[in-house]
Order: structure tokens, then sequence, then C-alpha cells
């Protein structure tokens, strides 16, 4: 394959801002520098070179509430490197009592159609010893480092407290970093039953199932649990103050815990639910629900000040008809909205345009925290040379009204339609290969690779240092009087 030069741009990472060309041969970056020649060129006048997007929490083709999420590795990976996403982490889901690595069987056979690398995190819906003895050949060997545990899904998906601390214990043990989706699901089943019999079963029925209040005690529970195994936790989806806030106090605190909030929580509010419209408002159904301003600001105050520190889109995509399940019990909607082909220009849109991130930060929360967080930098999430070629070039005069009729998602509508967004890819590069060129879309199906990550290696061996000096150990004394028995 020939080198590729992009010319003329200006390369925007985490941390730096600079007019550089960056050559790429055999899908790595191989030169940054000025003026450099000597392969195919792309024009990148007035445009910023950055790391493409990583989008850490998406569910492709996953079998969820009696159907499955409608894109699949193809459609879903199509609308990522389309607006300018170049890896996505999916989770591996084993059904109850399944085994781990024949889960990721099916997982490994989906993923063969992906047009973009893609990584795994492995879920932990079950508990036992077989469970146990296997996230060690999913660590050791299948090259995942991150567990995912729901709180919330009762009788579907929900492990326990005491299932939680002993899954944490095992990531702690063999270098891994537990995920949690914080909701309290038992909270959320009694609410949905009362709604439900108060005769409330619309789509609104959802938000008032799931109040901050769920999410915010779930978060709080997740990290005095990991704090308590000495092990790091990352949480999915923070979408509201009172998770932030329990995040927030837990670092000031001094434990290492990340917090995930979506481009939809961002940038969409509550009054969705209660649109006249009974599919515009199921068409939003997902979990946590969509939240109020003050959540919204929260939430962009956490990415300014480093309290939270990526933005996700938690794509789980389902067309009208599936949502229509769920007509006159709103318990039926299939949980799940859309966004791999919109994150980044909506976050460009209404983060750096209105000033809230820079372009660096936008770099930081969309591509190289998380590659650091998940353990896949510098061959992800990077501008430097050796590292994977996966780069958007972002055109900040490139703009678009989103609308289902345009997007490359397989499902009927769009959670973002009508909004109008600048900032859009004019080339999209997946380990070189040039996927999105100027507004034509060049897949290339079964082109992208899985991404095996290595167990952590620093943070954990800190926590389980710290942990291993303060462990509980028997004062040592003397003139113990004898036995009363
Ligand atoms: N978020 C959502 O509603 N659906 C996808 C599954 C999950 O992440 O909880
Ligand atoms: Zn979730
Ligand atoms: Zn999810």
């Amino acid at each position: 394959m020939p080198a590729t030069i992009i010319k003329n741009g200006t390369v925007v990472t985490a941390d730096l801002t600079y007019k550089a060309d960056v050559k790429i041969e055999n899908g790595v970056i191989t030169e940054i520098g000025p003026n450099l020649s000597g392969g195919d060129e792309l024009d990148a006048t007035g445009c910023y070179v950055m790391p493409g997007g990583i989008d850490p929490h998406v569910h492709l083709e996953m079998p969820f509430m009696g159907t499955y999420s409608a894109d699949d590795f193809e459609s879903g990976t199509r609308a990522g490197l389309a607006g300018g996403t170049t890896t996505v982490v999916d989770f591996c889901l084993p059904d109850p009592g399944q085994s781990l690595l024949d889960a990721l069987k099916r997982w490994d056979n989906k993923s063969t159609r992906a047009n973009c690398d893609y990584s795994f995190h492995m879920a932990i819906t079950w508990w036992g010893e077989q469970v146990f003895n296997e996230m060690e050949t999913v660590v050791r060997e299948k090259g995942i480092n991150t567990f995912k545990h729901f709180m919330a899904y009762k009788g579907a998906l929900m492990v326990n407290d005491d299932e939680l601390f002993a899954s944490f214990q095992r990531c702690a043990e063999l270098g891994a970093l537990p995920l949690v989706h914080a909701e309290n699901g038992d909270v959320v089943a009694s609410m949905q039953a009362k709604l439900l019999a108060e005769g409330n079963n619309g789509p609104e029925g959802h938000a008032y199932s799931r109040p901050a209040e769920v999410e915010g005690e779930a978060t709080n529970r997740a990290i005095m649990i990991a704090d308590m195994a000495g092990v790091p936790l990352y949480v999915v989806h923070t979408s509201c103050e009172q998770a932030h806030e329990a995040i927030r106090r837990a670092r000031q605190a001094g434990k290492r815990v990340y917090g995930e909030p979506l481009i939809q929580h961002l940038t969409l509010d509550e009054s969705e639910y209660f649109h006249k419209d009974w599919d515009h408002a199921a068409r939003r159904v997902m979990s946590p629900p969509f939240r109020n301003k003050q959540h919204q600001d929260s939430l962009w105050a956490g990415l300014q000040s480093g309290s939270l520190q990526v933005v996700a889109t938690d794509h789980c995509a389902f067309t009208t008809e599936q949502k229509r399940y769920g007509v006159g019990d709103f318990t039926k909607i299939p949980n799940g909205t859309g966004g791999l082909e919109d994150r980044l220009p909506m976050l460009w849109t209404y983060g750096v345009s209105t000033g809230r991130l820079t372009p660096n930060e936008f770099v930081a929360v969309t591509s190289t925290n998380i590659a650091k967080i998940l353990n896949m930098y510098p061959k992800k999430g990077a501008i430097l040379v050796g590292a994977d070629a996966d780069i958007v070039v972002l055109d900040p005069e490139k703009e678009k009204t989103i609308s289902a009729k345009t997007q490359q998602s397989a499902i009927d509508y769009n959670v973002f339609e009508g909004k109008h967004v600048k900032g859009l890819p004019r080339f999209t590069l997946s380990r070189g290969k040039v996927v999105v060129h100027d507004g034509e879309i060049r897949t290339e199906e079964g082109h992208g690779k899985f991404v095996a990550r290595e167990p952590f290696q620093a943070v954990n061996k800190a926590l389980s240092t710290w942990k291993e000096l303060v462990a509980p150990r028997p004062v040592e004394r003397t003139g113990i009087p004898a036995s009363g028995v």
C-alpha cells in the first residue's frame, strides 16, 4: 500500500496544537512534521487532524428485552466512522449460567463484520465458581481487562451486592477494571409496578420510575464496594448531579473512579418523554433517562473540571416497531438510543463551539482519556509515530442538519433529528484506510480488528499495595488473660 500524507492541517491532541503533516504507512503513523512528501496526499487545509474517536460504550446486535438492537457490527461501525469514531468497545453478555468463553465465541462471530477496530468488555451477569475461574482466562488470554456489572434490570442482567463485591475483588486480583451500570434495580422495579398499577403506562412512566436518586444511591454504593475491594471503578452513563457528586467526592478522597456521560444526556432533556406523540417519547426511552438542565450543567462542569473523563453514546438502537413492544406497558419498551454517528459533531457543536470545551479537551474526552483508562494507549487515542493511523480530519466549517434520512444507522429515526451541527469529518482513516472521503463512505466490511487490552499495572498495583499495607492484622499482645471458659 502506498504511503498516505495528511497535508496542511493542524494537529490537535489532548495536550498539543501545532501545524504539521502526518505520514502513514502500513496502517500506522510513521512521520509527523513539516513539508512531508512521498505518498498519496489528503488536503487538510483549514482542518484539525485528531485521533479518531473511541466510543467505550456500544451495544451492537445486543440481545435485550426480547429482541436484538438493530445496528449490528457492520451498520454500527459504519455509522461510527461516518462521524469520526474509529474504535468501538462493545459488551459481551453471557446468558444466565452461560460460560463467559462460550458467550465470547458469539461476540467473536458477530464482530467479524466490523468496519473499524473494536474491543470488548465482559459482563458479569451471574456469579459462581465457573465465572470466578473464567475471569482469569478472559483477562490473561482473551485480551479483555474490563468487567461490566448491571445494578439494574432486575430479573435479567442485574447482580446483587454480594456478587458485586466478589467480582470486584476478583478484578482486583487480576488487574482488571470493573464497570457499573449504576441504578438501584430493586427500587426501579418497585416504582415501575406502582406506576403501572396507578395507570401510568406511557413512556413518561420510564422517567418517573428512574429518578436521579436511584442512580446517585447506586453510584455511591458501587464506589464504596470498589473501595472495600481495593479496585478502581468506571461508572457508565453518568447522567445526573447525584451520581456525579458521588464520583467527585470519591475522587477528592483519593479514590480511583471514572465517570462517563453520554452525548444524549448532555444535549437532550426529559421533556422528550412528555411529547404527545407516543413514538417520539418511546424512541428516547433509555436508562438512565434524560434529565433536566441542572443535571446537564453538572455533566458539562464535570468534563470541564476533570471529575468526569469521557463522553460515550451507549449506542443501542431499536426501530420504532421494536419500541412499540411497550405500547400499554412502558417497562416493555426496549431501552436504548443511537448516537454513534453524531457523538463527535454534537460534542463539537455543543461543547467546543459554545466555549464549554477546548479542542484539546474534546480530543481528551472523545479519545485519549478513553484509550488511557481502558489501556489501549498509545496504540489508540494518539497522533504519535507508531500509533495506529485512526484519524479524523475534522473540518470546523463543514455543517449539516442531522436527519434519519441521511444517516448510516439501520433505524428509522434519530434522537438528534433536526439538530444543526457544524464540525464534521472531511476524512476519517481507520488504520490508514480512508473510509470517509469528503462525505463519501468507503468503508470495508471486515476491515476492523479486535484490540486486545493487557491487564492494568499501575493503578491496580497501587491500590493493592495500599490495601495490603492497611489490611487487618491481629494485635501482638503480651499478658493475655486466661480464657474465662
Ligand atoms: N442504556 C440503555 O437504555 N440500554 C442499553 C443497555 C444499558 O447500557 O443499560
Ligand atoms: Zn446501562
Ligand atoms: Zn449500555
